[in-house]
């Protein structure tokens, strides 16, 4: 079976080619802020994403026709339950319509659906961002106006916990994890027997990230959003992608910030412990919601790759659980066996509604 996957993020396009589950191909297409600022809305970038696709795979010389499925990484479409689904239209429609949000990963399902029509092949979507397995008494912010929903990097999520069940032996179904999905974006979910019962996201909760806010105050944030200092559009952007290390520091990048706490920067220091600190909080929150049985605690993500903050986490946590350490993500690995169980008949594929 050859698998192309394709992953559209905010800032690049990574496409990958498995040949069942052999990578032969990986590459990275980075955007600049520049590039796609003449884009109003994310959906409109995706003919030139797909275009810049296309134009790789000519390169390499590798014949579309020769791509027995495509999958791409799902976006914010309507809440559903973890697993691989099939790209129909209702979720084109949906994604359209951002009946969930707008993020770049909306362009995963629609890339995916129009390279695979072309070539006549099936085309799917792996545990999207908008899973959302939380139980009931999770969702509660004590106004009823506002509901907490599951808005998170579920497919990374999953396929770090499926890796570390399988070494310790058995399945994520068996177990109980906490995972911290340490990115540009943050998120922190208790996964209790193959659920994700509860978790905070990439929406205003959780630790700071290095470009996103973390949970915010309620009245501070009422009065900025009324003092005219930010139209709304501005806060949005602000929150979601100014935020954080980036407001503190003026980069995202943890490698230059890491850099300055080494050279005796005393803010950046100050800036890391907080994000250390609040990130442990947030560990040991999640502990209440596994009453405290917790098998591993998963550090994943970018920041993983930082021994510092890792040793300093792992420490932190360690009268909690034993703490695994997956850095980077392993989101096209994921996407392509997601693919790969439904179409060899391992596991069932869902339909989308
Ligand atoms: N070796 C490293 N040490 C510390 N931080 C790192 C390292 N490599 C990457 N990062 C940081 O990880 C973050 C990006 O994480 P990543 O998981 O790639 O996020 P995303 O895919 O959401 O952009 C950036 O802040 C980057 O500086
Ligand atoms: C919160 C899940 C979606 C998300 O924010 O992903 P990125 O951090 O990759 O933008």
């Amino acid at each position: 079976m050859r698998v192309l996957v394709i992953n559209p993020g905010g800032t690049s396009t990574k496409i990958s080619i498995f040949e069942d589950k052999t990578e032969i191909l990986k590459k990275s297409i980075t955007h600049t802020r520049e590039e796609l600022k003449s884009f109003k809305k994310v959906f409109d970038e995706g003919p030139y994403r797909k275009k810049l696709i296309l134009d790789i795979l000519k390169q390499e010389n590798i014949d579309i026709k020769s791509f027995d499925t495509v999958v791409g990484r799902g976006g914010l479409m309507k809440p559903i339950e973890g697993g691989t689904y099939k790209v129909n239209d209702q979720m084109i429609e949906d994604l359209k319509n951002e009946v969930n949000g707008e993020h770049a990963s909306n362009l995963g399902a629609v890339l995916a659906k129009e390279i695979g029509d072309e070539i006549n092949v099936e085309s799917f979507v792996v545990d999207p961002v908008s899973v959302d397995e939380f139980q009931p008494v999770s969702r509660f912010t004590g106004i009823s106006d506002i509901e907490k929903a599951s808005w998170l990097h579920a497919l990374n999520h999953k396929a770090v916990s499926r890796k570390v069940a399988e070494s310790m032996g058995g399945k994520y179904e068996d177990y109980n994890f906490i995972v911290a999905h340490l990115g540009s974006g943050i998120s922190i979910v208790a996964h209790k027997n193959g659920k994700m019962i509860d978790g905070s996201g990439g929406r205003s909760d959780g630790p700071f990230s290095p470009e996103r806010c973390g949970g915010l105050l309620a009245y501070p944030l009422i009065e900025l959003c009324y003092s005219g200092k930010y139209t709304r559009e501005e806060l949005v952007t602000k929150v979601s992608s100014a935020a954080g290390m980036y407001d503190y520091l003026g980069t995202k990048d943890m490698i230059e910030i890491q850099n300055r706490v080494d050279n005796g920067d005393k803010e950046a220091k100050l800036v890391v412990d907080a994000f250390i600190y609040q990130t442990t909080k947030e560990i040991w929150m999640y502990a209440a919601s596994l009453e405290g049985k917790v098998d591993k605690i998963i550090l994943t993500g970018g920041i993983a790759y930082s021994e510092n903050i890792v040793h300093k986490i792992s420490e932190n946590v360690s009268k909690l659980a034993n703490v695994a350490v997956i850095p980077g993500e392993m989101e096209m690995e994921a996407l392509a066996l997601g693919a790969l169980r439904v179409l060899s008949g391992e596991e069932k594929v869902k339909v989308y509604r």
